[in-house]
């Protein structure tokens, strides 16, 4: 049974940490800022690649910290995600968070994850987080691009024509919200 309980977070209103400057920290964060480039974050690790730090120039609100881990790093953030190639210091920073109560995702560490990154497809507004409950994130990632090849750029226009309408709409909730279902049963 997939037990995954999906939602959008506003990153932007949460410190997050990354721990580990490799391959792994890059594409997370890469993954992070794609969709929240507003979202303040914190990259911890002795050796950080040149693409991370070309990045901080891009984000001011990336702050890189040469040093490696130390539970003081956890100090005020909401967020934590590990990937180092460290095994022990990933579970360090995962038993850490537990203790205080943050959420951490161990990257290809399933079993150590309070949640998992999602397969994302963007049109406009629309955005559509794919999982496949951690079985294959390469089909995550191959559907995604079916999703992106599919989906017209007309639907931001779609959403903004049911926005306006929304915003004219008189009479209590349940009259707003039956107008509604009727116009938009063309898209079924
Ligand atoms: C979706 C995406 C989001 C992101 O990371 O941004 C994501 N992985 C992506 C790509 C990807 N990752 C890996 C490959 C190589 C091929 C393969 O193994 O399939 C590819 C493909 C590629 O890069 O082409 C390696 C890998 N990943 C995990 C394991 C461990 C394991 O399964 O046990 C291993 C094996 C490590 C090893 O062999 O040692 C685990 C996780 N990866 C997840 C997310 C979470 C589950 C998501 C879900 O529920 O589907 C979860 C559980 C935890 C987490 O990391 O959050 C992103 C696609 C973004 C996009 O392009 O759309
Ligand atoms: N790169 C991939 O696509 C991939 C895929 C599957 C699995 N993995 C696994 O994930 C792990 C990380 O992979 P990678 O490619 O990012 O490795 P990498 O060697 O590129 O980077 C490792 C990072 O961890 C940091 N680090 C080490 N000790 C640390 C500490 N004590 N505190 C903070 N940071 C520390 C290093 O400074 C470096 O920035 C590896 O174990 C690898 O086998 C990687």
């Amino acid at each position: 049974m997939n037990t995954l309980f999906p939602i959008f977070v506003k990153a932007e209103n949460l410190h997050v940490l990354i721990v580990g400057g490799g391959y792994v920290g890059l594409e997370k964060l890469t993954a992070l800022l794609a969709n929240s480039p507003e979202a303040r974050v914190t990259l911890v690790a002795p050796d950080i690649r040149d693409e991370i730090r070309e990045m901080a120039r891009q984000f001011p609100k990336l702050q890189l910290i040469q040093e490696s881990y130390h539970e003081i790093y956890l100090s005020s953030k909401d967020l934590v995600i590990v990937g180092t190639n460290d095994k022990a210091v990933n579970r360090q920073v995962q038993s850490d968070c537990k203790r205080q109560r943050i959420l951490v995702n161990v990257a290809d560490t399933p079993e150590l994850c309070d949640f998992y990154l999602s397969s994302v497809v963007k049109k406009g507004d629309l955005k559509i987080a794919i999982s496949t409950n951690g079985k294959s994130p390469t089909f995550a990632k191959r559907f995604r691009e079916v999703l992106e090849d599919i989906l017209p750029d007309s639907l931001q226009e779609t959403l903004d024509n049911l926005t306006a309408i929304r915003n004219q709409l008189k009479g209590d909730f349940v009259q707003k919200m039956e107008k509604l279902n009727e116009i938009t049963k063309v898209l079924r």
